[in-house]
Parts: structure tokens; C-alpha cells; sequence
């Protein structure tokens, strides 16, 4: 799964039975040094959890046309990990608005430019309409910037998508050719693997 050193296992991993829960992330950034952003915030999210964080599945770094805001704002780096973690779904969401913080995230207008984004995507098959944390995260079935990266990180990956008569459970990569078909803005032509992540070896 992934670029992430295989080290998930538990002879590797003495504490990884506590953690118990599996979440989605999605990074972006296109402001500033992106790719090494994102492979830093990879390492944050570890290290800022004090272990409450394992790194298990990885995308590659992806170069993605910017979807809404600002019709002049650079192309994007987007990458997908997938945690287990023993943190709660909010904890988690302060976590990673820590590790926005700690690269200094600028945003000045909704969908503009900036410097880190970290979205949580799914937790467990958590769903909830609460504001400060809508799981799955409301936009990701029709995002391919999230999507490709995603099946690439885990190509067996499903996503709980809103229906007419209620949720239904999706195939990521089904999605993914979906939106590719819909909508020229999230075309997967526009979303194009750059290269494996790097990850320092203490980091999974
Ligand atoms: N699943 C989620 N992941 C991250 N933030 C979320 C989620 N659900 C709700 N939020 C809330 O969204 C608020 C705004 O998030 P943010 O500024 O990152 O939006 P955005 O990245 O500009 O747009 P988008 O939500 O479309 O990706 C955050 O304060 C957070 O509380
Ligand atoms: N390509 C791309 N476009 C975006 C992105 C992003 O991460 N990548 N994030 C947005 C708001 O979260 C809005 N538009």
C-alpha cells in the first residue's frame, strides 16, 4: 500500500494494538516549497502526536490544476496518507490545524492559495453533518485531486457517498473515473503523479 515503509507490522510496532482507528488524509499546498511541505507535514502528524499517529499508506506527490478560488493561483501538490491512530476524530482534526500552523498556512480567500491544507477525509466509517468536522469530508467523492491519489495509496479503498435514498458505499477508483468523465476541472489529465513521497526513516 503505498510509498510508506512496510514497518506496520506488529513485531515492528510495540503500542500499535492502541491504535485502534483508521482515518483518511488529504494534503495540498501550492504555496511556497509544496513537496517538501507535504513530506514534512507527513512526518509532523507523527511526531506531534507523540505515537498517537502511525503512518500505514501513502500516495505519491501529485501535481493538480486548482479547483474554485482564484482563477491565477499556481497548480497545487496533493498527496493522500491513511493513519491509524488511538486519537479521537476532533483530536485528530486539532492535530492536523496544528501541523497547518506549524508551516505557517496563509489563506486569505475561501479555495485560494496556500501554504498547507490538511483535510480529514474518512475515520473509521464515521458520518456526521457537524460543521467543525463533516465526515466523509463533504467534497471528496467529486474531487480527483483527491481521489486518484487516494486509489493509488489504497486501490481497494471505499467511500460512504450521500445518495437520494440515503449513503452508499463507493469504490474510490470507480469514483475516481467518474469525476474524470463529469467535470474537465477535475479531468484526471489534470492530476498527474509527480513522484513517490520521501519519508525520514523514523517517521512510520
Ligand atoms: N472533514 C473535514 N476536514 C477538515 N476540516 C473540516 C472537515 N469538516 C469540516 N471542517 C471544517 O472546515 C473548516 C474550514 O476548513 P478549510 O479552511 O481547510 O477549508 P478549505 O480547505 O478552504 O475548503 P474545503 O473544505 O473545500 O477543502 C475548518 O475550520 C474545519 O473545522
Ligand atoms: N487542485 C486542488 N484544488 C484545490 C485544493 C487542492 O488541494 N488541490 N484545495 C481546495 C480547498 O481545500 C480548493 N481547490
Amino acid at each position: 500500500m503505498g510509498n510508506v515503509p512496510n514497518t506496520n507490522q506488529s513485531h515492528h510496532a510495540p503500542g500499535m494494538d492502541a491504535l485502534a482507528h483508521t482515518a483518511v488524509l488529504a494534503l495540498g499546498s501550492n504555496l511556497g516549497e509544496s513537496e517538501t511541505t507535504l513530506e514534512q507535514a507527513a512526518a509532523d502528524l507523527v511526531h506531534l502526536s507523540g505515537g498517537a499517529v502511525r503512518l500505514v499508506g501513502a500516495s505519491g506527490l501529485y501535481v493538480t490544476e486548482p479547483v474554485g478560488g482564484p482563477a491565477d493561483q499556481p497548480d497545487y501538490i496533493n498527496a493522500i496518507l491513511e493513519v491509524r491512530t488511538s486519537l479521537d476524530p476532533y483530536a485528530l482534526l486539532v492535530l492536523c490545524q496544528q501541523v497547518e500552523a506549524h508551516h505557517h498556512r496563509v489563506r486569505l480567500v475561501r479555495w485560494g492559495p496556500r501554504t498547507l491544507d490538511i483535510d480529514v477525509i474518512t475515520y473509521d466509517d464515521l458520518v456526521s453533518d457537524d460543521p467543525v468536522l463533516t465526515l466523509p469530508h463533504p467534497r471528496a467523492h467529486e474531487r480527483a485531486f483527491v481521489l486518484v491519489p487516494w486509489e493509488q495509496a489504497n486501490p481497494q479503498a471505499q467511500l460512504m457517498v450521500r445518495t437520494a435514498s440515503g449513503w452508499a458505499n463507493r469504490a474510490v477508483a470507480e469514483l475516481a473515473r467518474e469525476v474524470s468523465a463529469a467535470d474537465s476541472h477535475a479531468n484526471v489529465n489534470a492530476v498527474k503523479l509527480l513522484r513517490p513521497m520521501n519519508f525520514m526513516p523514523e517517521e512510520a
